[in-house]
């Protein structure tokens, strides 16, 4: 049996074994793919879109989250709840404070962008394991693309899952957008 708990393990250590140089370039055309995508989808300027600041080793970045931020878009940061229920606030290139606009908040986003260890086939997600996106994921309004971004070798195969487990429609990865699931 492969457990999150493995499974999670050992992302960690591989993201922890790149190189900083390797992380850039992968983020870095991350952040064109998600404009790309942005591009495809016709997603007019004001749109909210929900994205994440990168924990140190992560395939996002601020790079993207201010690139979205300059083609218009209103970027939503998750903030976690005691809970660790994600509620979510307004992120801008040079803001410190912003308002908190409420855990359904993410339902307005017309694309979520969202941190993960794995994604597989069918669009089962392996997160830190607070269950934050579970409950955020079940706010979405149905039909938006939710896509996990993940460095090359990050799309697995079968990734462990559990019942509350909330599906994703995409993995953005250096190489592009890939649909799973039913997405
Ligand atoms: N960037 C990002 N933001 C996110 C999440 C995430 O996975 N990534 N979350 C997803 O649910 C929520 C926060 N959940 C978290 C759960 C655990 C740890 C954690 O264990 N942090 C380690 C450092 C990890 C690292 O640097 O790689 C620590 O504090 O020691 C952090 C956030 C909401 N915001
Ligand atoms: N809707 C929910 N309300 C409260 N707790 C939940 C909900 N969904 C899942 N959980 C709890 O969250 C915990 C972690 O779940 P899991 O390991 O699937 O997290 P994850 O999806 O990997 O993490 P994250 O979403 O934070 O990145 C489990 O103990 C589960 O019971």
């Amino acid at each position: 049996m492969t457990s999150k708990a493995s499974v999670r393990a050992a992302i960690q250590a591989s993201r922890a074994s790149m190189t900083d140089e390797q992380r850039q370039a992968q983020r870095a055309a991350i952040r064109d793919r998600v404009l790309d995508t942005c591009a495809e989808l016709a997603l007019p300027p004001g749109y909210r879109v929900a994205a994440y600041q990168p924990l140190r080793t992560e395939p996002g970045s601020m790079e993207l989250l201010a690139a979205l931020w300059h083609a218009g878009y209103q970027v939503l940061v998750p903030s976690t709840l005691a809970d660790r229920d994600l509620d979510w606030v307004s992120w801008a290139p040079d803001a410190h404070f912003s308002a908190r606009l409420g855990v359904d908040a993410v339902g307005s986003a017309a694309l979520v962008l969202v941190p993960a260890f794995a994604v597989d086939r069918v669009g089962h997600r392996l997160g830190r394991g607070g269950g934050s996106y579970d409950r955020a994921l079940a706010r979405v309004a149905r039909g938006t693309p939710v896509a996990a971004l993940l460095y090359d070798g990050e799309l697995l195969d079968d990734v462990p899952v559990d019942d509350w487990d909330r599906p994703v429609s995409a993995a953005v990865q250096p190489s592009g957008w890939t649909a799973v699931g039913t997405g």
